[in-house]
């Protein structure tokens, strides 16, 4: 039998959804993965990244930040992330698959990938934009979402205006065109009983 970690699972994707916000390019694609290929791809990832817990200097303390991360890519993709410096690590199967899986979907050479653990609801991800200038203009990012769903807040930086996406198991979210210069984006804490989460988003970095 076949191995199921790489299966096509075309069959069972949903129609993607267009957020109506204004001044930004975001789609959502829910039931991207089935849940089943989903499933394999978490359990892997799980064990075979190098997961970090890494730290920001702030106010003169160090601050553990509240998940954990790992981030890989082509060697070239050094990356500057909220004060944080880090050295690519390899790409590994599970990735390359997902990644090529994003390419065919909308037509990018992603060269790097930052991967989040969100092991309970107390994990998170405060409000920000991917607007690094490694990604260039207009950067297009594809944010696939494994394990338990979270709500994704989208803030328009001018006018406060809030949009909320819940990001399910397998889907896929694509912020692309002007969003970063328009929006902050995060993932808020939960007091619920949640079980963890693994987000992976792609990106193409621009190497000079
Ligand atoms: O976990 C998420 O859905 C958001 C991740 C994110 O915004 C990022 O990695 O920059
Ligand atoms: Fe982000």
């Amino acid at each position: 039998m076949q191995l199921p970690l790489f299966s096509n699972n075309e069959k069972v994707a949903k129609s993607p959804i267009t957020l109506p916000l204004p001044e930004a390019q975001v789609r959502y694609y829910p039931q991207w993965l089935s849940p089943e290929q989903a499933n394999l791809y978490k359990n892997s990832l799980e064990h075979d990244l190098p997961w970090r817990q890494d730290s920001l200097r702030m106010f003169g303390k160090t601050i553990p930040i509240p998940r954990l991360q790992s981030w890989h890519g082509d060697p070239e993709c050094l990356y500057s992330y909220s004060g944080l410096s880090l050295s690519p690590a390899p790409w590994t199967k599970v990735l390359i698959a997902i990644r090529d899986k994003c390419r065919d979907e909308c037509n990018v050479h992603f060269n790097s990938v930052l991967a989040n653990w969100y092991r309970h609801g107390q994990d998170s991800m405060s409000m920000h934009s991917d607007d690094e200038p490694e990604l260039g203009p207009n950067p297009v990012i594809a944010s696939v979402t494994l394990g338990a769903a979270r709500p994704f807040v989208l803030k328009h930086k001018e006018t406060g205006e809030r949009y909320v996406q819940v990001l399910e198991h397998g889907s896929l979210l694509l912020m692309q065109g002007s969003t970063q210069s328009h929006y902050l984006h995060g993932i808020a804490k939960t007091a619920k009983p949640i079980g963890d989460r693994i987000n992976l988003t792609y990106r193409k970095l621009i190497i000079r």
